[in-house]
C-alpha cells in the first residue's frame, strides 16, 4: 500500500468512526470515499445500525450494496452527514474542487442536502489556490462544440473526457465532461457564476461555502481534524 493509500484509509476510518445509529448518510465516490464505505460496512455488520446511504454514483451504490450497507434515495429529508473525498482543497478558505471521477452533480446535490460535509483527503489534497489540475465540468450533449468554445472563451482550456472505451465518457446522469485546465483560480465564486451562465454547463466541480470539516491523513500517520 502507497503511503498516499494509508493516510486515505486512516482518515476514512476516522470519518466512518464519526457515524451514529439511525443516520441517514451521503455516501460520496472516488477511492478515499470507498475506503470510508467499506469502513462504515464493517462497523453496520458490527451492529451500527445507519436509516440508510445515499451514493453518489452508480460505483458506490454497486459497493454499498455488495458490502451490506442499506441504500436510501436523496429526497425532502436533509441528510445527517455527507462523507466525500475531494481533488483539491483550497487552504484558508476550504473550497473544494471535485468531480476527477465523474459523479460531480450527484455529489453536490447530496453535499448540499446534508447538515454537515466531512470531506476526507491525504494531505497532499491540500493546496493554495485551486486549479493546481484540471477542473471537471460536466456538460449537456447538444451543442458541446459551442459549450466548449465558451468555456475557452472564459480562458480555460476544456478537453473532452475520454471513457477507457475511447469513447466520450459519460456521468451516471448521460453527460459529458469537460476538464478545464485553469490556473491557479483567484476567484473561484466569480469563475463558478461564469460558468453556470452557460447554458449547456449542467454542473462545476467547484463546491463552494459548504463549511466542510475535513479529516486529513498525514504521513506520520495522524489524522488531523481541521474546521472551516
Ligand atoms: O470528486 C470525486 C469524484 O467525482 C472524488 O471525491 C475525487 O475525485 C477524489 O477521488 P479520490 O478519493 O479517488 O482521490
Amino acid at each position: 500500500m502507497s503511503g498516499q493509500d494509508r493516510q486515505k484509509r486512516q482518515a476514512a476510518e476516522a470519518a466512518a468512526a464519526l457515524v451514529e445509529p439511525g443516520m441517514l448518510i451521503g455516501l460520496g465516490s472516488g477511492s478515499t470515499a470507498a475506503l470510508v464505505v467499506e469502513a462504515l460496512a464493517a462497523r453496520q455488520a458490527a451492529g451500527l445500525r445507519i436509516a440508510g446511504g445515499v451514493p453518489t454514483s452508480e460505483g458506490t451504490a454497486t459497493l454499498a450494496r455488495r458490502l451490506g450497507l442499506p441504500l436510501a434515495e436523496l429526497d425532502e429529508r436533509p441528510l445527517d452527514l455527507a462523507i466525500d473525498g475531494a481533488d483539491e482543497v483550497e487552504e484558508g478558505s476550504f473550497a473544494l474542487l471535485k468531480g476527477r471521477g465523474g459523479a460531480l452533480l450527484r455529489e453536490k446535490m447530496v453535499a448540499t442536502a446534508a447538515r454537515r460535509l466531512l470531506i476526507v483527503i491525504d494531505e497532499g489534497k491540500l493546496v493554495p489556490r485551486l486549479g493546481r489540475g484540471v477542473l471537471p465540468v460536466e456538460l449537456v450533449d447538444f451543442g458541446q462544440r459551442a459549450t466548449l468554445a465558451r468555456l475557452a472563451a472564459l480562458g480555460l482550456t476544456p478537453t473532452l473526457r475520454q471513457g477507457k472505451d475511447g469513447r466520450p465518457f459519460r456521468s451516471d446522469g448521460g453527460h459529458l465532461i469537460a476538464d478545464c485546465a485553469t490556473g491557479p483560480i483567484a476567484d473561484a465564486a466569480a469563475l463558478d457564476r461564469a460558468l453556470h451562465a452557460i447554458p449547456g454547463v449542467v454542473e462545476t466541480g467547484l463546491f463552494l461555502g459548504l463549511a466542510p470539516q475535513l479529516l486529513v491523513g498525514t504521513a506520520d500517520g495522524r489524522v488531523l481534524t481541521l474546521d472551516s
